[in-house]
């Protein structure tokens, strides 16, 4: 047979391009360089260095429209550094409407498909979506007996979001009797824990435990039953079951027609969590984090005509910014006695920022912001990081006035910003879901706005006189009563509020008054802890007599 000769631009020397050279500059670039055998081994060795890769193996079903099954079970991987292969059981015609069609797998080649991948790869954690038969439940079963991973997540797929059926009742016995023993965590929807358990209704948090105890009862070690489909539900609320203890993982609903395939996208999640070593509950709490943060990014983004769309498992790459939530829900009673830091003062009373905080807490302060109008940036940033450390440690929140870029870097809890300040859609936007975002606000008009831009409370002022804020117009208990009324979120109240009058803006009783805020009367004394102590113990008492 006659030789083909390659191409003669494949048999040029070959020049590496502008970035390459860079990287591995040639002799004429750089004499340090050396082209000698003696170099060749030391590259080499580096080459040839383990690196592991978390792996997980998802074994469903192909969505067309890629929103869920194993296009969803790649990005959500991907996105979170773990390696994903994929055995196909069943290829869909599928889109933002519903399932058009379902086409299986013939069963042998499942079993060729995963024979090729666990007899080669090593394989951390195997995730199931959509297994359309019995015979496929037991293909699987049969290889992972021969080709042991660590965990296995199951996700018993049975419906899709749109309400088409994915596999049969056929299937259902041999998920139960063969599969769940074998199985770390079981996933079901509502619809789903229904079905295995012959139909029971699921309405409540309640019904969710006791169907979560029965799947256990059924061999796996742990069991999450997810909310999501979970009607009049203003949460997203999934149960978690490990035999011993429920635990209620809370989320904010999205509110957002993009929701085509986070049950392939958490299972996924579990088991790339997994893969890197979290244990069990870390990895659905990150997993749900996960799910939660992208359908945030995704909320507005528009795919196909239909109810069902698809989202953005790849967001973070938009918005290199954005981090993920600290897991610090907003608790509005934290807003009860909340501390205000003033550089000035700090100074003043010869204190760093980090000692006042410290006062703070010890005093129970239950939030604290840092206010350093007159800080230096990279003064500041290390505060705000060692304040972070103080805060976690003691469990409050801690918030940046006005800077979300101090906030961002230093990974505080959220941010505070007045009306001259980034409007808090655009905090919202860099800050993610996670964040917690209070805004001041004057009039009932500002307050609606702060509701609409995705705030989480209004600070509301000043109350009274003050001097810690130069042209502060004062509202008085009428115009802080004005927009109580008026206000969708909860209130903290500010402005020249002390030991003196604290307790009277608690007795007015106003629905969404939460607390007060304070500066002056805590960090322009001699013990910030003494005086946060004493305050504390007045607002409590009033709040008893109100
Ligand atoms: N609108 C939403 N906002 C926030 N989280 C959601 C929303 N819808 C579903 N989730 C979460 O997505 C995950 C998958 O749940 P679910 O949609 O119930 O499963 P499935 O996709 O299997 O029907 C759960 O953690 C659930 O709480
Ligand atoms: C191939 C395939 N696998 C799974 C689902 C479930 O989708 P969802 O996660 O939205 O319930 C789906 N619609 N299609
Ligand atoms: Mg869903």
């Amino acid at each position: 047979m006659a030789s083909v000769q390659p191409p003669p631009a494949l048999l040029a020397p070959h020049r590496p391009s502008t970035a390459a050279a860079l990287r591995f500059p040639s002799p004429t670039v750089s004499p340090r360089v050396s082209p000698s055998p003696a170099a060749r081994p030391r590259r080499l060795a580096v080459a040839a260095r383990a690196m592991p890769w978390p792996h997980v193996l998802t074994v469903a079903g192909s969505d067309s429209g890629a929103g869920a099954g194993i296009q969803a079970d790649i990005k959500a991987c991907a996105a979170l550094g773990a390696y994903c292969s994929s055995v196909i059981t069943a290829v869909t015609a599928q889109n933002t409407v519903g399932v058009q069609g379902v086409h299986a797998v013939p069963e042998e080649f499942v079993g060729e498909q995963l024979r090729s991948v666990l007899s080669d790869m090593s394989v951390d954690v195997v995730k199931t979506g959509m297994l359309p038969s019995a015979g496929i439940v037991k293909v699987l079963c049969e290889s992972l007996r021969k080709f042991p991973v660590k965990a296995l997540v199951v996700d018993p797929v049975m419906v899709s979001t749109s309400g088409d059926t994915l596999s049969g009742p056929s299937t259902l016995t041999t998920y139960r009797d063969e599969l769940f023993p074998m199985a770390d965590i079981v996933t079901p929807n509502i619809k789903e824990a229904s079905k295995l358990l012959g139909d029971v209704s699921l309405l409540t948090i309640s019904d969710m435990r006791s169907a979560a105890e029965s799947i256990y009862k059924l061999g796996p070690k742990n069991v999450l039953v997810k909310g999501g489909d979970m009607p009049d539900s203003t949460d997203a609320i999934d149960v978690f079951f490990d035999g011993k203890e429920f635990i209620e993982l809370r989320g904010l609903r999205i509110k957002t027609r993009n929701t085509h395939g986070t049950g392939c996208t958490l299972a996924s999640c579990i088991a790339a969590e997994l893969a890197k070593g979290a244990t069990m509950l870390r990895a659905v709490e990150a997993a749900k984090k996960f799910v939660e943060s992208a359908l945030y990014h995704s909320k507005d983004l528009v795919i196909g005509n239909g109810p069902q769309g698809p989202f953005d498992h790849l967001f973070s790459l938009k918005s290199p910014l954005y981090k993920m939530g600290s897991l610090h829900k907003f608790n509005p009673d934290d807003l009860f006695l909340y501390a205000v830091t003033d550089s000035g003062m700090n100074k003043k009373w010869g204190r760093s920022i980090e000692d006042a905080v410290k006062a703070a807490i010890e005093g129970g302060a239950t939030i604290v912001q840092l206010r350093e109008k007159d800080t230096e940036t990279r003064e500041f940033l290390e505060a705000a990081k060692a304040c972070v450390e103080i805060c976690r440690s003691s469990g409050v929140p801690l918030l940046i006035n006005d800077r979300v870029d101090v906030a961002l870097a230093s990974n505080a809890d959220g941010v505070h910003v007045g009306q001259s300040d980034m409007p808090a859609w655009e905090v919202r936007e860099l800050l993610g879901p996670g964040k917690i975002i209070g805004v001041s606000c004057k009039t009932p008009a500002q307050a609606e706005q702060a509701w609409k831009d995705g705030a989480d409370y209004i600070g509301c002022g000043g109350v009274f006189p003050t001097t810690t804020k130069a042209n502060n117009p004062t509202l008085g208990f009428e115009g802080l009563r004005t927009v109580c009324l008026a206000s969708k979120l909860p209130v903290v109240a500010i402005g020249g509020i002390n030991a003196g009058n604290a307790g009277s803006v608690m007795e007015l009783g106003l629905p969404n008054l939460k607390g007060v805020a304070v500066v002056s009367a805590l960090f322009n004394q001699e013990c910030v802890a003494t005086e946060t102590r004493s305050l504390r113990s007045i607002l409590m008492n009033a709040c008893c007599r109100s």
